[in-house]
C-alpha cells in the first residue's frame, strides 16, 4: 500500500491487520503470565487460574506509583550527563545529541532504593502489586502512543519514520510514525528504551528476591543467578548506553504502541518472568549444577559483548587499532561491512550470545516446566523476525555488496543450522 505522504516501505507485522492483533495479543500475553507464574501448576499453555476482575487491575495507587517512576526517571535523565553522543545523521543531514547518563541513573536509583528500604520502604510488597501496576503500565502506555501519535500529525515529513507512514491509522499507531519524537532535548524513544522499563525490571526482580528471604528465610541460588544474570544484562546495556544509537528501534523504527509498550510494560513485567517463577516455585540447585549455569551465560555474554563492541567500534572509527586488521568489503554507499572477526562467524553474532543468555536465564528454574523458558522462545521468534527484517534493511542499502557478505558468511545466526 503507497502512503498519501510518499513513504513506499512496505507493511510489516502483517500490516494493518497482525499489528491489531498484536496490540491484543500482547497485553493478553504479558497478563496471562503474571497470572500463571503464581499459580499451582504454571502452565504456560494451559488457562489461567482466574480472570481477574477491574478491581484487581486497577489500582489508583499502583498507576501514581508508576507516573512517579517515570518522573524519577525522566529527571534522573535530566541531570548532566558525562558525555554527550551524537546519532547517527538524519534525513536532513542534521545530527541528534543524546545524553550518556544511564548508568548514573541506575547507580542514583540504586542508592535511593537502599536508602528508602533502610527507611522502612516495603519493597518486598511490590510482588504483590504487579498486576495493577502491569495495568497501570500498560495504559500510560497506550495513552502515551495516542499523544505521540498526535504529536506526529505536526511533525515535519523530515521527521517521520520510514514505516510507520502507510496512512493506515492502526499499523501507524502501532508501528509509530515520527522516528525520534522530542521536546526541546528530551527524546521520547532514548529515554523509554533504557531506563524505566529496564531499571523497573530490575527492581522487581530484587522485590522478588526480597520476598523470597521474607518466606523462606534465605533467597535460593536459583533466584541469586537469575537476578544475578539480569541484572549483568541490564548494567551493561547502561554501561555502553552509546551503542543503542546504532540499533534498528533507534535508526529505523517510529515510536509508538510497538516500543512503547514493548519499553515500559512488557520489558519489566514479563522479563521478571523467571524471578517471579521462583518466588511461587521455588526449585533446588546445588552448586556444580549453578556453576555450568554461570559458564553459559558467560559463553553468552562474552560473545553478545564482544560482537556488538566490535561493530560499534568499527562503526566508530575503522582504523580504530582493535578493528583495523580485520577484514571488510567495500559498499557503494562508502561503508563497509566487517566478513572477519564475530562478524564472519555468523551475520549475526550478538543475537547467537543473546540468545545463550536467555538459554541461561531460564536454567536456574528446572526443566519441569516451560512457564520459565517463554523468554527464550519469545526471544527466539523476535530475533529471527528482526533478523529478517534487518537483512531487507540492508539489502536495500547495500545491494549486491550484501549479497556477497551473504555468500561470504551464509549463517545467519548460529553457525552450521541455521
Ligand atoms: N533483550 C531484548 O529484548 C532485545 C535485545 N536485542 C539486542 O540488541 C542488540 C542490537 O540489535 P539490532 O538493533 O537488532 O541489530 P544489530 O546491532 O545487529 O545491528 C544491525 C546492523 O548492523 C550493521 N551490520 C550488519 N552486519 C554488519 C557487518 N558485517 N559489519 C558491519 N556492520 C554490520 C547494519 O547496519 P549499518 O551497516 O547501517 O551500520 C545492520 O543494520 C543485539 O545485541 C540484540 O541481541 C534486540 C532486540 C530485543
Ligand atoms: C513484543 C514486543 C512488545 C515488541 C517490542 C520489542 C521490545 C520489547 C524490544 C525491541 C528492542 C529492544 C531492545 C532492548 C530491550 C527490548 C526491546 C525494547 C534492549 C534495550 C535490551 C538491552 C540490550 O543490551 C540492548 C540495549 C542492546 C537492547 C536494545 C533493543
Amino acid at each position: 500500500m503507497a502512503s498519501p505522504q510518499g513513504s513506499r516501505a512496505p507493511l510489516e507485522f502483517g500490516g494493518p491487520l497482525g499489528a491489531a492483533a498484536l496490540m491484543l495479543l500482547l497485553p493478553v500475553t504479558m497478563f496471562h503470565l503474571l497470572l500463571v507464574a503464581r499459580s499451582g501448576p504454571a502452565r504456560l499453555l494451559g488457562p489461567p487460574p482466574y480472570l481477574p476482575g477491574l478491581e484487581e487491575l486497577w489500582s489508583p495507587w499502583a498507576l501514581l506509583l508508576c507516573l512517579t517512576w517515570l518522573g524519577l526517571q525522566a529527571a534522573l535523565y535530566l541531570l548532566p550527563a558525562r558525555k554527550v553522543a551524537e546519532g547517527q545523521e538524519l534525513k536532513d543531514k542534521s545530527r541528534l545529541r543524546y545524553p550518556i547518563n544511564g548508568f548514573q541513573a541506575l547507580m542514583l536509583t540504586a542508592l535511593l532504593v537502599g536508602l528508602g528500604v533502610s527507611a522502612g520502604l516495603p519493597l518486598s510488597a511490590l510482588p504483590e502489586m504487579l498486576l495493577p501496576l502491569a495495568f497501570a503500565a500498560t495504559l500510560t502506555a497506550f495513552i502515551f502512543s495516542l499523544l505521540l501519535y498526535l504529536k506526529a500529525l505536526v511533525a515535519p515529513a523530515s521527521a517521520r519514520a520510514p514505516g510507520g507512514n502507510s496512512g493506515n491509522l492502526i499499523y501507524d499507531f502501532f508501528l509509530g510514525r515520527e522516528l525520534n519524537p522530542r521536546i526541546c532535548s528530551f527524546d521520547f524513544k532514548y529515554f523509554c528504551e533504557l531506563r524505566p522499563g529496564l531499571i523497573g525490571w530490575v527492581l522487581i526482580n530484587l522485590a522478588l528476591l526480597m520476598q523470597e528471604a521474607e518466606l523462606r528465610g534465605s533467597p535460593s541460588l536459583a533466584m541469586w543467578l537469575v537476578n544475578g544474570f539480569q541484572l549483568l544484562y541490564v548494567g551493561d546495556a547502561l554501561w555502553y548506553e552509546e551503542a543503542v544509537l546504532t540499533t534498528m528501534d533507534i535508526i529505523h523504527d517510529g515510536f509508538g504502541f510497538m516500543l512503547a509498550f514493548g519499553d515500559l510494560a512488557w520489558v519489566p513485567f514479563t522479563y521478571s518472568l523467571q524471578a517471579q517463577f521462583l518466588l511461587y516455585h521455588p526449585q533446588p540447585l546445588g552448586w556444580p549444577l549453578a556453576s555450568f549455569i554461570c559458564l553459559i551465560n558467560a559463553v553468552g555474554y562474552y560473545i553478545f559483548r564482544g560482537a556488538n563492541s566490535q561493530k560499534n567500534t568499527f562503526r566508530k572509527n575503522p582504523s580504530d587499532p582493535r578493528v583495523a586488521d580485520l577484514e571488510t568489503i567495500s559498499t557503494a554507499t562508502g561503508r563497509r561491512l566487517l566478513v572477519s572477526g564475530w562478524w564472519g562467524m555468523v551475520r549475526h553474532p550478538n543475537y547467537l550470545g543473546d540468545l545463550i543468555m536467555a538459554l541461561a536465564w531460564s536454567l536456574p528454574c528446572g526443566v519441569f516446566h516451560l512457564l520459565p523458558y517463554f523468554y527464550l522462545l519469545y526471544f527466539t521468534a523476535l530475533l529471527v523476525h528482526r533478523e529478517d527484517r534487518d537483512e531487507r534493511q540492508c539489502l536495500q542499502k547495500y545491494g549486491l555488496a550484501w549479497h556477497e557478505y551473504c555468500r561470504r558468511v551464509p549463517y545467519r545466526i548460529v553457525p552450521y543450522v541455521y
